[in-house]
């Protein structure tokens, strides 16, 4: 298997001994490399130089098994080869981005999995895409390899790496250097400094708790009201309106404010910021795919409008940025956390991923929640009457709340707002299913953990699992599960991701998302005429109709 491995011209990045993934993330030289070192280790030092020292040299050795077919993938789980071009299979799209298609990047992943349910072996839920002089892609939708897969990524040698290949346009918009974007030691690095503030103990200690939930509720409080009001003055009973920019400003204005001890007011928020950032990241989704040359052409001229009006959106963004980062040199807010020296200029980057991301997947996360209950009444009525005489959200009280819990599980299972998980193998890597099944994947090789599609399977989630058929939205699943015994490994929906890269603002966007559905489902009666909820995707899903509903007072 070695020499196999070795005679694809594929030695390792970060080691210099093949290295194979346990399930649980560990890293360990496999058996047959302590049998071979002298012939592997000369072996792989020479493909090593060859590789780091000649161009394309990687893609070269690969060509040969890939203009023959053969599956450059090893061990039990067999995936299966999607091709390129299918006329006539009836399948969405191809399965790659290109101009035409990467609105609908749901629709790019359904392409792999396109009649795969007509399978028995281990093709079903693992797929790979294969292009002579391209890196393979592998695709899987399977929880128990989603969950090694994340676990073995890292700073260690052999593990995984997140691939830059998706966020490229969030580092054109950034900067490189965040959190998001590095790997290895430098996301260790920016881990430490960068991730204590957002942690569970930060954000929970009583004191700490108390100042937040004050603020948020106000800020909620502050906004519930202005509805409240706008539905008053209309002299009508119920009215219709679009929620996702409300929920939009709300968030933004939680964490800059809030969590950042910035003092914007709510309508430069909403008529400025919110706006900018909104077309920055509908920007980031097309550079991803279009910028195929890196130019950064909002740096050219201002040539023509379009090119003016970028500018402007990126000029508000840094100016946001800069709000957000005034108020550290008096450590105000969540600040005097950040245990970093770093001066301000280091920080500018991450922030940018902090305030777009956090933007994006709490908006997403908050409009997919209301959105599921204003087709499911009777949730609705369940959460009302759990949350009617809340008013102030300690964690004790936020953990009572059990059937609101079981709402946000099951949106985001239902509806992840990061729709997959990109990463990248380091090495030849050897990676271990919950059954025991082992994958190699080769150097190089793109995965995409596909989580929306797993999380809709009804192998994985369907009435035999869970209780309730996997497409439908049904927050007693959540019950059934926990009566079952089942371990809580067994059940994850990977909405903030898992293992050593999990979403460091996990505690902040469930306190803010949790706060702003209740003081909602408290205050109005919402309903939607559609019985359907389909998505929107970019950056993160949305649904599609805008998050648009009738609200009444209750
Ligand atoms: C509440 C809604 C949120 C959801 C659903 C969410 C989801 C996720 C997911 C799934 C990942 C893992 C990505 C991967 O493994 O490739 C992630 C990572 C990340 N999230 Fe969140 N997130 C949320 C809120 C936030 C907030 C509020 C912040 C910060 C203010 C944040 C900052 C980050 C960062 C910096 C990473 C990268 C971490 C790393 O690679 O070490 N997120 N998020």
């Amino acid at each position: 298997m070695i020499l196999h491995a070795s005679s694809e011209g594929v030695a390792p990045i970060r080691q210099s001994s093949p290295v194979r993934i346990i399930g649980d993330g560990r890293a360990e030289t496999t058996p047959q490399a302590v049998a071979l070192p002298v012939f592997r280790s000369d072996f792989c030092s020479v493909t090593k130089t060859m590789r780091d020292r000649i161009p394309g040299y990687r893609r070269i050795s690969r060509l040969p098994k890939q203009l023959f077919h053969i599956n450059p993938f090893d061990g039990d789980i067999v995936p299966s080869r999607v091709p390129l071009i299918a006329p006539r299979s009836g399948r969405p799209t191809q399965p790659f981005p290109h101009r035409w298609n990467f609105h609908d990047p749901i629709q790019i992943l359904e392409t792999y999995f396109w009649n795969a349910d007509a399978e028995d072996g281990t093709g079903r839920h693992n797929r790979y895409l294969d292009v002579p002089g391209f890196a393979p892609v592998f695709v899987t939708r399977d929880p128990g390899l989603i969950r090694s897969i994340a676990t073995a990524t890292g700073d260690r040698e052999g593990q995984f790496d997140r691939d830059t290949l998706p966020s490229v346009g969030i580092a054109r918009a950034t900067g490189t250097d965040t959190l998001l974007y590095s790997n290895g030691a430098e996301w260790k690095k920016q881990r430490r400094i960068a991730a204590c503030p957002f942690g569970k103990t930060t954000l929970f200690q009583p004191e700490r708790f108390g100042e937040f939930s004050q603020t948020f509720r106000v800020t909620v409080g502050d906004r519930v009201d202005v509805l409240r009001q706008h539905l008053r003055q209309s002299g009508k009973q119920a009215v219709e309106m679009r929620l996702e920019p409300e929920v939009k400003v709300v968030m933004l204005e939680m964490l800059a404010n809030n969590f950042f001890g910035a003092e914007i007011g709510y309508r430069e928020l909403r008529e400025r910021f919110v706006p900018a950032l909104e077309r920055v990241i509908d920007h980031i989704v097309s550079d991803t795919v279009k910028n195929r040359l890196g130019i950064p052409w909002r740096r050219f001229p201002s040539w023509n409008q379009r090119i003016t009006n970028a500018k402007q959106d990126d000029a508000a963004f840094e100016e946001l940025t800069q709000l957000v980062l005034a108020p550290r040199c008096e450590g105000r807010a969540l600040w005097n956390q950040f245990k970093s020296a770093a001066p301000d200029e280091k920080l500018v980057s991450n922030l940018k991923v902090f305030l777009a991301g956090a933007l994006e997947a709490t908006t997403s996360y908050a409009t997919w929640a209301i959105s599921h209950l204003a087709r499911n009444p009777d949730a609705q009525e369940r959460v009302y009457e759990e949350v009617k005489d809340i008013d102030v959200y300690t964690p004790e009280v936020l953990a009572e709340a059990s059937y609101l819990r079981a709402v946000l599980d099951e949106t985001l299972r239902l509806t992840p707002s990061l729709y997959f998980l990109p990463r990248r193998a380091t090495t030849d890597t050897w990676v271990k299913a919950n059954d025991g099944r082992r994958l190699m994947i080769p150097d190089g090789t793109h995965l995409l953990l596909d989580v929306w599609h797993a999380n809709r399977h009804e192998d994985h989630w369907g009435v035999q699992q869970s209780g309730y058929p996997a497409i439908a939205f049904e927050p007693d699943r959540w019950r059934v599960l926990a009566e079952s015994g089942r371990s809580s490994k067994e059940i994850l929906h990977f909405g903030f991701g898992h293992g050593p890269r999990v979403c460091p603002g996990k505690h902040l966007g469930e306190l803010e998302v949790g706060l702003t559905v209740g003081a909602l489902v408290k205050t109005f009666r919402f309903e939607s005429a559609q019985t359907e909820n389909p998505a929107r995707a970019g950056v993160s899903t949305k649904p599609a109709d805008g998050t648009q509903v009738r609200m009444s007072l209750r």
